[in-house]
């Protein structure tokens, strides 16, 4: 199993009757899964949850039985697909779709993806897996498991600022609108304006894939946390163009640059007759993260204003809750806003697509799962003809490890 995989409480050798709905989203370097997974001995009525549920309209089932559960969250490269599929098939994953209701005696099984791969690798699942992927539309579900984090965990949403983290008081009546950026290998940036309602108003093709991507040329790097780890020890000033460099020390106070200020990213290479070798990986790989990091937020706050939007969510695996990363995307938000705007991060930064192909579940007739929300302490509750899916949230979440959900068995 590939390396990446990355799932807390992992179950070693689950019967298959205890995992059900996986959802996943095929992105350009990354996929992700979402699970969920049924504790062992988690079969308990819990009154309050079924008693809080009806008197939100939802129509419980008294003779099902409460299940607590997880939904789990892992990762693998993309180039490594052949891992992912072995994951799945010894996990017995697969079986975890759903059937075509429209058609009867099928015994076909579907299961819910997302993201460009959804399509590139569709025949692959079929050989392989001998399953199809029933595709949900990218943007949709990055918007479905935006608003169902942002609503449903707590301390989902954080501020970073100067080294300080301060999670964010998400009014779940208030959340909208909102302009969510997603940094994956490419950049999508949506202006989200409910459930179901949003547009994609920009986007760049320099993101996550163009920091690895060159990183891995430039640095001979083997993988992408070891560049982003190297960033920790490099000065860009070594590689950038400051203002101070172009104006003799002096900051250029008209226009309101101080001489700190990057002129030009990885200026400094063309004036001094240095070759490639001559840098430190390090100092590229802090150059080249802020380039990326810095554009993407001007680009975002741009977009903010254009639309008005006051906070922005960024999310995207090419984040991964590192500090300098957010540090140097929320100093181009909050410089360019003047201090108007807010770059906000989120917990499960990477899951957002995986999350809303999973919600998509709810638009099957059979075995699916419909999403009610319910307020405090039990903020979502998802449920499906066959089952019910109270997903609980209660706070116990941490990046890529699993969510603590309830749910009605059958
Ligand atoms: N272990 C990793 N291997 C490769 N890239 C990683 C890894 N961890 C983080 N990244 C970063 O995350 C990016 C991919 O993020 P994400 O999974 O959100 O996008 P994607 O779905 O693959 O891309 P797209 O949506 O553009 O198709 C990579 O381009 C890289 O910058
Ligand atoms: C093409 C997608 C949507 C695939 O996830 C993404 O990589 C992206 O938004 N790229 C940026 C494309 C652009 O708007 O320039």
């Amino acid at each position: 199993m590939d390396h990446l995989a990355h799932v807390s409480n992992q179950p070693n050798s689950q019967p298959q009757s205890q995992i059900s709905h996986l959802a996943l989203d095929i992105g350009g370097s990354l996929i992700k899964l979402v699970y969920f997974c049924r504790y062992d001995d988690s079969c308990r009525d819990d009154d309050e949850l079924r008693s809080q549920n009806e008197s939100l309209g939802s129509k419980s089932d008294n003779s099902r039985p409460v299940l607590g559960g997880k939904l789990h969250f892992a990762k693998f490269e993309t180039s490594k697909i052949n891992d992912c599929l072995e994951f799945i098939h010894s996990m017995k994953l697969h079986l975890g779709g759903f059937h075509d209701c429209t058609a009867r005696s099928s015994d076909k099984i579907f299961i819910k993806a997302t993201g460009g791969g959804a399509y590139k690798f569709a025949d692959l699942f079929k050989e392989k897996l001998s399953v199809s992927l029933d595709k949900e539309d990218e943007m949709e579900c990055l918007v479905t498991g935006a608003n169902f984090l942002l609503k449903a965990v707590h301390q989902e949403a954080f501020t970073y600022l100067d080294g300080q983290k301060e999670f964010a008081q998400i009014d779940p009546n208030d959340l909208y609108p909102y302009l969510l950026v997603n940094i994956g290998s490419g950049v999508s940036m949506i202006k989200v304006d409910g459930d179901g309602k949003f547009e994609r108003v920009s986007g760049t093709s320099l993101g996550g894939g163009t920091f690895w991507g060159l990183g891995r040329l430039l640095t001979k790097c083997k993988n992408f946390d070891e560049l982003l780890e190297l960033s920790h020890q490099g000065n860009n000033r070594v590689i950038d163009m400051l203002v101070g460099d172009i104006y003799g020390g002096t900051d250029y106070a008209k226009i309101g640059l101080s001489a700190t200020t990057i002129a030009s990213s990885f200026g400094k290479a063309i004036s001094d007759n240095k070759e490639l070798v001559d840098y430190k990986p390090e100092d590229i790989s802090r150059s080249l993260l802020r380039m990326i990091s810095n554009n993407i937020g001007q680009i975002s706050y741009l977009n903010a204003l254009r639309f008005g939007l006051k906070r922005i969510f960024f999310a995207g695996f090419f984040i991964r809750g590192h500090a300098y990363t957010m540090d140097t995307i929320s100093v181009a938000v909050n410089f360019w806003s003047k201090g108007e705007a807010e770059a906000m991060f989120l917990r499960h930064e990477g899951f957002l697509g995986a999350l809303g192909a999973f919600m998509s579940y709810e638009k099957q007739c059979l075995d699916g799962l419909t999403v009610n929300k319910i307020p405090q302490r039990f903020p979502i509750s998802v449920s499906s003809a066959g089952n019910k899916i109270y997903c609980s949230m209660n706070g116990k979440s941490n990046g890529n490890e699993s969510i603590e959900c309830t749910v009605y068995g059958t």
